[in-house]
């Protein structure tokens, strides 16, 4: 059927296209049947939503169609209703524990980025390669695919240095201090991150609280041939831009399939251009990898993937047994960062990570010799040198460089825990501080997250305070505070753990 197009002010996180009851009868159109609409060259999928929004003869278009694709008011298309893609016979064989052919990996990527494959089935696949995994080689394909159906970065600086967290630890706003710290010594790192995924604020999410992270790839070549680094959410450009739409299904379920996450996080080096990548995988209880025997075997996929892609890929096992640093969510992290930045000191946990990564990443680099990555990487930091190039960062990111940490705002509706009892903290709870952060409204609300005041090992009274929640509504606070209660987020005891006898 013929139709003229109608913008419509709806922005629903999908690809939907809205048709009058009265057309979709006539052309026997369903809620959420693919539809392919064509317009001289233009073929864009979306899924049909019932709407008395549009009259007869009208098709509507939500803003999320018009983010990628350009269609004018009145402009003539046509609706072909749509089977049901090739792809899903691809998903199900996995479901089934089949291996996946390069052709078949392939399929589902492009019908992935082409919106031919909805929410659904996307979950479909994202939960299939949860419980059956991918090999070596369904992983190579697929992380290539993922890369060759968006842009490919060309940067004119050369080494091209990387890094990049399999995440999953509370507070880890490492990198944030890593990429200023490696630019100030003359390396070029340009870096992508995604958005949350199982914690309660991604890279992508913290810089966002003080610069702009959406960018063209044209904008970051600019910005990174001119000061050496960037760090941009990889969602916004056109690169590997199937990870954004699965990384959609993982948020919600709160997983991250292996197989996917080193597709994932390789397909945008690759997609970067990135010759040598250094990839965090913090271990410890509560995280993605819970054993350093699991981060090995990791290790050597991430090793071994690089090899297939081209790149020199080293792997740093850090300790992600309690969160990092003192704060969790985006706009405490972000604080916390500038704050270490700018007095090139700061927590324990934070400054020793970021200067070991940014250390090693030195010494790939090749500008501080074997041994001396971490000395190198601390005298940076302490020297101010990392907190100049955080400010060029910042400026050239559309952020305001004299930003200081308590100008960034944090969620004011505050409940503070505080210790029942007198002893030593002998536990965090990663998996119960991510779910606070997250019910108090972190990601999207970006004031939203947890202040700790103390770490495992430190002494406390009763009364003492132990963490305060932030929130922007009282409704998050109190599912926050619901939360912590029917948790426990914090474990105290005596020096005496236990006492056996008459055994
Ligand atoms: O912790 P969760 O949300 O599972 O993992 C996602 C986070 O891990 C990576 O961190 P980085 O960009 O290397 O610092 C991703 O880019 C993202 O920010
Ligand atoms: O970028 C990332 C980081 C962790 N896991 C992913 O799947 N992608």
């Amino acid at each position: 059927m013929k139709v003229k197009v109608r913008i419509l002010d709806v922005y629903s996180g999908r690809y939907s296209v809205f048709i009058n009851e009265k057309e979709a009868m006539k052309a026997k159109l369903h809620p959420d049947d693919l539809v392919k609409l064509e317009a001289g060259k233009k073929t864009v999928y979306g899924s049909v939503v019932i709407s008395s929004l549009v009259k007869e003869g009208e098709i509507g278009i939500s803003r999320d169609v018009l983010q990628l694709h350009s269609f004018s008011e009145g402009e003539v298309v046509t609706v072909i209703p749509s089977g049901t893609p090739e792809s899903v016979r691809y998903i199900k064989k996995k479901m089934n524990g089949g291996k996946l052919r390069k052709v078949e990996i392939e399929t589902i990527i492009k019908d992935i980025v082409d919106r031919k494959l909805r929410d659904i089935e996307i979950s479909s696949f994202v939960t299939s390669l949860e419980i059956n995994g991918l090999d070596m080689d369904e992983i190579a394909a697929l992380t290539i695919a993922m890369a060759e159906t968006g842009d490919m970065l060309d940067i004119d600086r050369k080494p091209i240095m990387d890094v990049h967290s399999i995440g999953g630890v509370p507070g880890n706003k490492t990198n944030i201090l890593v990429v200023p710290i490696v630019a100030a010594a003359g390396l070029t790192i340009p870096k992508t991150s995604s958005r949350a995924i199982t914690s309660a604020a991604g890279t992508a999410d913290v810089v966002e609280v003080f610069a702009d992270v959406s960018f063209s790839l044209d904008e970051i070549k600019r910005i990174v041939e001119k000061i050496g680094a960037c760090m941009v959410w990889g969602g916004a450009l056109n690169l590997a831009p199937a990870d954004d739409i699965t990384i959609k299904s993982e948020r919600a379920l709160s997983i991250d399939p292996t197989g996917l996450m080193l597709a994932s996080i390789m397909s945008k080096k690759y997609a970067m251009g990135s010759q040598y990548v250094l990839i965090d995988i913090p271990t410890g209880k509560g995280v993605k990898v819970e054993s350093v025997d699991q981060a090995r075997a990791l290790a050597r996929d991430f090793i071994e993937l690089g090899k297939r892609l081209g790149q020199y890929v080293e792997v740093a096992i850090t300790y992600g047994g309690q969160p990092i640093g003192h704060t969790v969510g985006p706009a405490l992290e972000a604080r916390e960062a500038l704050q270490a930045l700018m007095a090139g000191t700061g927590p324990g946990s934070l400054i020793e990570k970021a200067t070991g990564l940014a250390g090693v990443l030195l010494e790939m680099g090749g500008v501080a010799p074997a041994g001396m990555g971490k000395k190198m990487a601390r005298e940076i930091l302490e020297s101010g040198k990392a907190y100049q190039k955080m400010r060029e960062i910042i400026e050239e990111q559309g952020g305001n460089p004299d930003i200081k940490p308590e100008d960034i705002p944090v969620g004011d509706k505050t409940y503070t825990f505080t210790a029942p009892t007198s002893g030593y903290i002998t536990a965090i709870d990663n998996k119960a501080i991510t779910g606070i952060a997250r019910a108090a409204g972190a990601p999207e609300d970006k004031g939203a997250g947890i202040e700790l005041y103390v770490k495992v090992g430190e002494k406390v009274k009763e009364g003492d305070p132990l963490f305060t929640i932030h929130a922007e509504s009282e409704a998050r606070l109190d599912q926050a505070t619901v939360f912590a209660r029917r948790t426990e987020p914090i474990r105290i005891e005596g020096m005496v753990l236990q006492r056996i006898g008459n055994i």
